[in-house]
């Protein structure tokens, strides 16, 4: 049933997870895709049909419903289906998407992974079959092809914005390897909509909060994809900070380059490797900040080379509900489907 869809016809998806901050974004950009006819919404929880406006405050002018959530049904009405839905739930959901061989995207950790144990170790959650864990594609979409894969893992937030910020640096052989430190930012709708001491009002506001460090669950993310570009890399130093915005993430990287390397080598690096990326945006010294991105698809990407201390300092900001969620899965639908990559995502950023 799910092979059989062609290029030129409109698409039916579905989707899990609506009410979730992840879900709620995807949900608007799928509604303005040209290539998508109907979204079809389920409720994990609902015994009956439930207006979508009732569900959501953002989505009080809506006019869909949700119905409940049943695998066959899943797959006799679409031609694919999107969980944005809390870690460890795909785990128990996917089996009959998987045995079925049926076009899954999931904004969840659970598959990302290719190890079950590191999964366990790092997410303190039951995971997913090897099997099905190797099966998965991890749509790091700038940078790989969901073209050929029936399960598709979109990644982390701080994992796509701190993996892009690095993607020029651990591709070329001058950098010490040992010497990757990562800073990283987050507005509290990274967390979802769940209400936790952290991201209560009066701990965001006015307040940064560290958190998971050494701990933070994209580590092994992050690593997984580094060692296939570089497998020198052996390790990284990761921090998380609560900052109090709603949206936008910004991952601030620090890299020592070999003796020798010159700032002109680095400066191309960059250029060359992001010139063919219609969606990454190379700022070289200007340095971004979130707000040029907030709103959009984009990742934003800055440079600059202290020759003192063989230090540089990268810098990569995105809109981590977009880019780093809803976004860029449906950059990894329009490659699984055979659109154009960014099809769907002519955002502008919300300024000022
Ligand atoms: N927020 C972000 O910036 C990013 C989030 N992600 C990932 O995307 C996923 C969704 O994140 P986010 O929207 O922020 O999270 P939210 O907590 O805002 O939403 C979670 C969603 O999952 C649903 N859900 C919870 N338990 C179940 C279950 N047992 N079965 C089915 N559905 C369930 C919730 O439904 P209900 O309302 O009924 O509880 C809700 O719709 C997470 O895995 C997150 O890690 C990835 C990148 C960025
Ligand atoms: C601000 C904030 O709390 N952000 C979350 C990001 C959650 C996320 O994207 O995690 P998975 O997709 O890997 O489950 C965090 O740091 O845990």
């Amino acid at each position: 049933m799910h092979n059989n869809f062609k290029r030129d016809d409109q698409m039916q998806v579905g989707l899990i997870g609506i009410s979730g901050y992840g879900g709620t974004q995807l949900y608007q950009l799928l509604k303005h895709h040209p290539h998508i006819d109907n979204i079809h919404l389920y409720g994990h929880d609902l015994t009956k049909a439930k207006p979508v406006n009732q569900v959501i405050p953002g989505l009080i002018h809506e006019s869909g419903t949700l119905v409940p959530y049943d695998a066959n049904q899943i797959m006799a009405e679409n031609d694919v289906v999107f969980f944005a839905t809390s870690a460890g739930v795909t785990t128990k959901l996917a089996k009959p998407f998987l045995e079925h061989d049926f076009p899954v995207i999931d904004l969840s950790g659970d598959f990302r992974l290719k190890s079950g144990a590191m999964f366990t170790k790092w997410y303190h959650k039951q995971a997913p079959a090897t099997a099905w864990l190797q099966q998965a594609h991890y749509g790091l979409a700038d940078f790989s092809s969901a073209e050929q894969s029936n399960y598709i893992a979109n990644p982390g937030c701080y994992a796509t914005a701190t993996l892009l910020g690095l993607a020029p640096v651990v591709m070329h052989q001058w950098i010490d390897p040992t010497s990757i430190i990562v800073d990283a930012k987050s507005g509290t709708s990274g967390a979802g909509k769940q209400l936790s001491e952290m991201t209560h009002f009066s701990n965001t506001n006015e307040n940064l909060q560290i958190y998971k460090v050494n701990q933070h669950q994209h580590i092994p993310e992050i690593m997984q994809q580094l060692q296939c570009w570089n497998s020198d890399i052996s390790a990284i130093q990761f921090t998380t900070t609560l900052v109090p915005l709603t949206r936008g993430l910004m991952s601030t990287i620090y890299v020592k380059v070999k003796t020798g390397i010159s700032e002109q080598q680095v400066e191309q690096s960059f250029e060359q490797t992001f010139a063919d990326k219609a969606d990454i945006h190379y700022c070289h010294q200007k340095l971004p900040m979130v707000k040029q991105v907030v709103g959009t698809n984009y990742c934003d990407v800055g440079m600059v080379f202290n020759p003192v201390t063989k230090i540089i300092t990268i810098v990569s900001v995105i809109d981590n509900l977009i880019k780093g969620a809803g976004g860029q899965a449906i950059q990894n639908l329009n490659q699984r489907f055979g659109f154009s990559l960014n099809q769907g995502l002519s955002l502008e950023p919300i300024w000022p």
